[in-house]
């Protein structure tokens, strides 16, 4: 089967965009992980179905899938492609989208400078809510990793995150410990492994070793997870510039149950077709 994508990315967090709205896409977990990889297939962090809602309320349903071709439950720098798409491949002409996700709907704008903001929903702390086992909602968390005990909070954005606070984000041990954190048997769906660098009390520096695709150059959802983490224990304003290696995101939490907003761009790299 031939199948046309778009190739986009988010500060270098790239996607495989299809439109499951013009034709019928039904593929397997393994037909996933094959445009997903970088030497056999496409290529990228994640691959974004777009859809039409099954809920009245939203214009279009996406479902994310990651490099690994597992499904999961939300993606920030993927939604702000996703309006991008959306709008320059006229299924829409709205500014304001309403967006149906596996965690609920999610309410992206398109700015005139052609960035994107997003409501990613309010942040979650509840420990069965992220899943993590422990007792109870703690601000931070003991994590035992081999022989060392690393701190780190752990928040729901839709997905799951774990974020740990390091001196210096270059080098912080991602490739190490990011393995370690992601398959931790705390986190019974797996996570998200941010390693944060506080620059200053509205900038911070951030790398994460994500779920089912590894290190990439930027998470939104982990920019997301990495400020209400650090707002929450007193280290951060309302508004942060988040500094990822791929570029900056604006990230702005007013605190409990506020959603949190996130601002960037998104950009089309480029489209194909591939006999899959
Ligand atoms: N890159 C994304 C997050 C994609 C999903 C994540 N790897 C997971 O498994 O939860 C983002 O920008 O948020």
């Amino acid at each position: 089967m031939k199948l046309r994508f778009t190739k986009m990315q988010g500060l270098g967090n790239d996607f495989v965009v299809l439109d499951g709205v013009r034709q019928h896409i039904q593929l397997s977990r393994e037909q996933y992980r094959q445009l997903g990889d970088r030497h056999f297939g496409i290529g990228c962090d994640q691959i974004l179905l777009v859809e039409p809602p099954s809920n009245a309320e939203a214009d279009f349903r996406y479902r994310i899938f990651n490099a690994d071709g597992g499904e999961v439950e939300q993606c920030g720098n993927g939604s702000r492609c996703f309006v991008r798409f959306v709008t320059e491949h006229g299924l829409t002409d709205k500014r304001e989208i309403v967006v149906e996700t596996a965690r609920g709907l999610i309410r992206p704008r398109l700015e005139e400078d052609g960035s994107v903001t997003v409501d990613m929903g309010r942040p979650r702390f509840t420990p069965a809510e992220i899943p993590f086992l422990a007792e109870q909602d703690q601000v931070c968390h003991p994590l035992q990793l081999g022989d060392q005990t690393v701190l780190i909070s752990a928040v729901s954005m839709g997905n799951p995150h774990a974020v740990r606070i390091v001196e210096d984000v270059d080098t912080a041990p991602v490739a190490t410990q990011g393995p370690q954190i992601e398959s931790h048997p705390r986190f019974p769906a797996r996570v998200n492994a941010g390693f944060m660098q506080i620059v200053q009390r509205d900038r911070i520096r951030l790398r994460v070793y994500e779920r089912g695709a590894g290190e990439t150059l930027a998470c939104g959802t982990g920019a997301c997870a990495a400020v209400v983490s650090g707002i929450r224990q007193g280290l951060l304003d309302a508004r942060v510039q988040v500094q990822a290696r791929g570029g900056q995101l604006i990230i702005e939490w007013a605190g409990d149950s506020h959603p949190v907003w996130m601002t960037g761009p998104a950009v089309t790299v480029f489209e194909g077709e591939i006999e899959i």
